[in-house]
């Protein structure tokens, strides 16, 4: 499929080839428009209302909105649209570093690089109910391999179900030619609108294992109930279970994530200090975000020459008495850890 010109429909995809290809859905939908800046953004819109954004600028998705066309994802008022800072909001890839966990820039570098419309992406099993999605790839510039000097493609299918679900699918190869292996740290660094935090937990971590970013790494043992907010929060989970829930109470709202390929999950608050301290977020917007991220950051990943690995998060948002109570995280850890 040829990427479309700007502020049009993208052609439908040829039909032969959907006919007899079934891992790829029928008619791939979107509009490519000029977003904040001028940057280039891609249009999702799928039945009844649902609709996703996603910036060519750090294949970062800026917009999840349900069929009331409400705005699930946090981005803040004070995002800076300008390369190299990262949006803030929404959902940032770190790639191929999470945090400082190695010598590259926080968090690496994908998330301020500009990607491109994958037009022939390799074939991906995939519901054929999903009409709306697109394909983008990275693949590193001569500056990138100064810094990280590996060959890859990162290919991010970025999908709207029948649903309203939203769904990331990334695919990283290795195609460094001198045999040599690399490895990386991951997360989909998922910004979450909440209606006020404190009237917020999350469930599914509860008794988990995790490295806590604001004691040195230090690895504690969760106790207790479900996790709620009262200050600055910034831990990675370690073997968490593959859906976790985040309940909004004002809201009445459940969303609920389902995470494949991506061991760990890091949450994150700023809270009112650190959030002063942030350029780029308000003073007060920490009471409206939580940042539940899909991660793989304890164990890095390492790939061979020629293999392929990916991870998969998928969000829905459903209503709160949904999931309340109804995820046991022990079972979800035995099935995370293939029990
Ligand atoms: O400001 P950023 O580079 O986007 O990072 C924002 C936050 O991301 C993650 O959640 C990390 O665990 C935090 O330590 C970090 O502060």
């Amino acid at each position: 499929m040829a990427a479309p010109p700007p502020s049009s429909p993208s052609p439908p995809a040829a039909a032969a080839a959907a006919a007899t290809q079934q891992t790829q859905p029928q008619t791939p939908f979107y509009e490519l428009v000029k977003g904040n800046s001028g940057l280039e953004k891609v249009l999702l819109r799928g039945t009844r209302g649902f609709s996703a954004e996603v910036y060519l600028y750090g294949a970062q998705v800026t917009s999840w909105k349900n069929d009331h066309a409400e705005e699930l994802l946090f981005v803040s008022s004070k995002a800076i649209f300008k390369p190299p800072k990262a949006i803030r909001g929404g959902i940032p890839i770190c790639f191929p570093q999470f945090g400082t966990h190695g010598n590259l820039e926080q968090h690496g570098f994908a998330r301020n690089r500009l990607w491109t419309i994958d037009d022939n992406p390799p074939p991906l099993p995939v519901n054929p109910a999903i009409k709306s999605f697109v394909d983008l790839i990275l693949r590193p510039s001569d500056e990138d391999l100064k810094i990280w000097p590996h060959s890859f493609e990162f290919r991010l299918r970025v999908a709207l179900g029948p649903n309203g679900d939203l769904s990331l699918t990334s695919r990283i190869r290795n195609t460094n030619t001198d045999g040599r292996s690399f490895s990386y740290t991951f997360a989909y660094h998922t910004y979450f609108s909440v209606s006020d935090i404190s009237e917020v937990r999350v469930e599914g971590l509860e008794t988990m294992d995790y490295l806590d970013n604001l004691k040195g790494k230090e690895r504690f043992t969760e106790q207790g109930d479900a996790i709620v907010f009262e200050s600055e929060i910034d831990k990675v989970y370690l073997a968490a279970p593959s859906k976790i829930a985040i309940i909004d109470h004002e809201k009445k709202r459940t969303f609920v994530l389902t995470k494949e390929g991506l061991p760990d999950a890091v949450v994150w608050n700023p809270w009112d200090k650190k959030a002063k301290a942030m350029q780029d977020f308000g003073d007060g917007e920490y009471k409206h975000m939580l940042c539940v991220e899909p991660a793989a950051v304890e164990k890095p990943i390492t790939l061979k020459p020629g293999e392929e690995w990916k991870g998969r998060l998928a969000l829905s948002a459903v209503p709160s008495s949904y999931c309340s109570g109804q995820l046991d995280p022990l079972k979800e850890h035995l099935i995370a850890l293939n029990i």
